[in-house]
């Protein structure tokens, strides 16, 4: 098989890891560092984790955060099909 078309089969691991770093760096998606984000406030819990409420910078306008208890490829597949369900 192709070193093509492994990249584009879903079944590899590194899958979705590689959609979302192509993602990035076609600006397709935005990359912020934690660090940026300050007034951090717990907002819910979901099934992966908590999510907090967080300003970026000086904005003004408020991110939901989203964190991760574990990582791994089942996680990252449905974060990618949750990022692709809201485009
Ligand atoms: N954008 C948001 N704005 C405000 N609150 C949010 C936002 N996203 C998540 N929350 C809060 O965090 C909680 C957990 O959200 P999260 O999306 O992690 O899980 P969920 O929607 O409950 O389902 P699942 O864990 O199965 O994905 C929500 O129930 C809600 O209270």
């Amino acid at each position: 098989m192709s070193k093509e078309t492994k990249e584009t089969d879903p079944k590899e691991p590194n899958y979705y890891n590689k959609w979302l770093e192509k993602s990035i760096a076609n600006e397709y998606l935005n990359y912020y560092e934690y660090s940026e984000f300050k007034n951090l406030e717990s907002i819910g819990n979901g099934s992966h984790g908590n999510v907090v409420r967080a300003n970026w910078k000086n904005a003004g306008n408020f991110f939901a955060l989203k964190t991760f208890k574990y990582y791994d490829n089942i996680m990252l597949k449905e974060l990618v099909n949750e990022v692709i369900n809201l485009n």
